[in-house]
This record gives C-alpha cells, sequence and structure tokens, in this order.
C-alpha cells in the first residue's frame, strides 16, 4: 500500500505566534489520524526552529524551497544542510509560485531535487500546467517534460525518496479545483512516465494534488486511484479545516 500524505504549505503567511499555534493544532489532529496517513507541515524558514519544537514527533516538517548549493557565499539562500540540522525532512522543490516569481527553471528544480537527495532530504517536486496549456491540450506534455527534467540523474535510491506533488497553476488560491477525474487522468499519467524511468518505484511514489482543496472536495479526490493525498495551501492555515481535509483521506 502507497502512502497516504496530507502536507500543509504555509507560504508567506503567520507570524511566530500563529505558527506555534499551527504546530500545536497540527499536532492534536496528526495524533487522532490512523497511522498511515503522514502529515507533514511546511512553515516559512523563519519559523521553522520554533514549529519543529512545538510539533509532535509524528508531524514531518518540510522547507518550501531549498538551495541548490552547499553552504558559501549565497546570500539569501538555504541550504539542505541548514535544514537537515533541524530536523526538516522534506522539501518542496519547484512549486509554481518559485517557477514564476523567482526564476526556478527546470534546471534549478533539478539541481534542487538532486541537492535534496544527496543530504537525505525528500522532495516533494511540483508540477502543472497553466491555463493557458491546458486549453491548447498540452497539459500532458508540460507536465511529462517538467517531471522527466526535475529528475533527470536520480538513480534508483534517489527516485525512491520523492514525492511528486500535481498542482496546476490554474487551480492554485483560485477556489478553482480540477475535478477529481481531471486531477486522476494526470497522476495516472505521472505514474506512467516514473513507470517509465523504474517501474517498481512507480508503484510506491505518493503523488499528491494540490490546487483549492478545501473540506469539501478533499474526500472525492482523495477517493481516486492514483491520488495518494494532498499539497493544502490556504486551507492548511485554519485548523479545523486542515483536520477534515487530513481525515478524509483516512
Ligand atoms: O499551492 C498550493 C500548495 O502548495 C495550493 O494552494 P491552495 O490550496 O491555497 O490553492
Amino acid at each position: 500500500m502507497r502512502r497516504k500524505i496530507v502536507a500543509g504549505n504555509w507560504k508567506m503567511n503567520g507570524n511566530r505566534q500563529v505558527a506555534q499555534d499551527l504546530a500545536v493544532g497540527v499536532s492534536n489532529i496528526a495524533d487522532s489520524l490512523e497511522s498511515s496517513v503522514e502529515v507533514i507541515v511546511s512553515p516559512p524558514y523563519i519559523f521553522m526552529a520554533d514549529v519543529i519544537s512545538h510539533i509532535a514527533s509524528s508531524v514531518n516538517v518540510s522547507s518550501q524551497d531549498v538551495s541548490s548549493n552547499d553552504n558559501g557565499a549565497f546570500t539569501g539562500e538555504i541550504s539542505a544542510d541548514m535544514l537537515a540540522e533541524f530536523g526538516c525532512t522534506y522539501s518542496i522543490v519547484g512549486h509554481s509560485e518559485r517557477r514564476a516569481m523567482f526564476g526556478d527553471t527546470d534546471d534549478v528544480v533539478a539541481a534542487k531535487v538532486a541537492k535534496c537527495i544527496e543530504k537525505n532530504i525528500h522532495p516533494i517536486v511540483c508540477v502543472g500546467e497553466t491555463l493557458e496549456e491546458r486549453e491548447s491540450g498540452k497539459t500532458l506534455e508540460v507536465v511529462g517534460d517538467q517531471l522527466r527534467r526535475a529528475l533527470q540523474n536520480l538513480d534508483e535510491a534517489g527516485l525512491e525518496k520523492v514525492i511528486v506533488a500535481y498542482e496546476p497553476v490554474w487551480a492554485i488560491g483560485t477556489g478553482k479545483t480540477a475535478t477529481p477525474e481531471q486531477a486522476q487522468e494526470v497522476h495516472e499519467f505521472i505514474r506512467g512516465e516514473i513507470a517509465v524511468i523504474n517501474e517498481v518505484v512507480s508503484l510506491k511514489t505518493p503523488i499528491i494534488y494540490g490546487g483549492s482543496v478545501n473540506a469539501e472536495n478533499a474526500k472525492s479526490l482523495f477517493a481516486m486511484a492514483d491520488i495518494d493525498g494532498g499539497l493544502i495551501g490556504g486551507a492548511s492555515l485554519k485548523l479545523e479545516e486542515f483536520e477534515v481535509i487530513c481525515k478524509a483521506i483516512g
């Protein structure tokens, strides 16, 4: 059976107190779930130490990004070694907001994925098409290309650490969710693309969906065969709603 994962991407939201309160609240939620469900939170870097000191050991912590470089003269960057030292075990890589606003090209994303693997951090690799790409029938082509380039050069042990997040850009923060069928089509395609690299690993790779997941739509999305959980933005900042989403996967 594949791992089921619900990850909250807090993006650049909250403050120190909010982050601590969310950490305690998410810990309580995680402790009430079946052990087969893995909960991850992804706070802003500056709150990570606080979050880790307030969070239950049952919850894993992710960064929202990572440097592709080792420690050195890279002003403003955070290295995988620094993250690992604090107990951060996952990193979101290639989020569409970073691709669109901060210059994370496919090559940069590939380098960050490789650095995560080297440092034993699980990359949550984000892929997804824009509305224009979907409307021109290019969804699978775009997603396949992003995926292949992100995973280039990984050996089997590296590929085994990867989580893929399908996040259609048009569904992020818009309230427009992909239908379960639309998401399933892409998730199945992603699994097939991973199978081309390594079939055995593809059967185990968690592929999670992100884009306006909420308390109402989570259950129908998570019911699909190749949707192994969610990467939740706005709704992960509201504990009651995040709890409903976590329970929808049980
Ligand atoms: O980008 C997302 C998670 O990484 C999704 O954000 P929303 O859930 O706010 O649409």
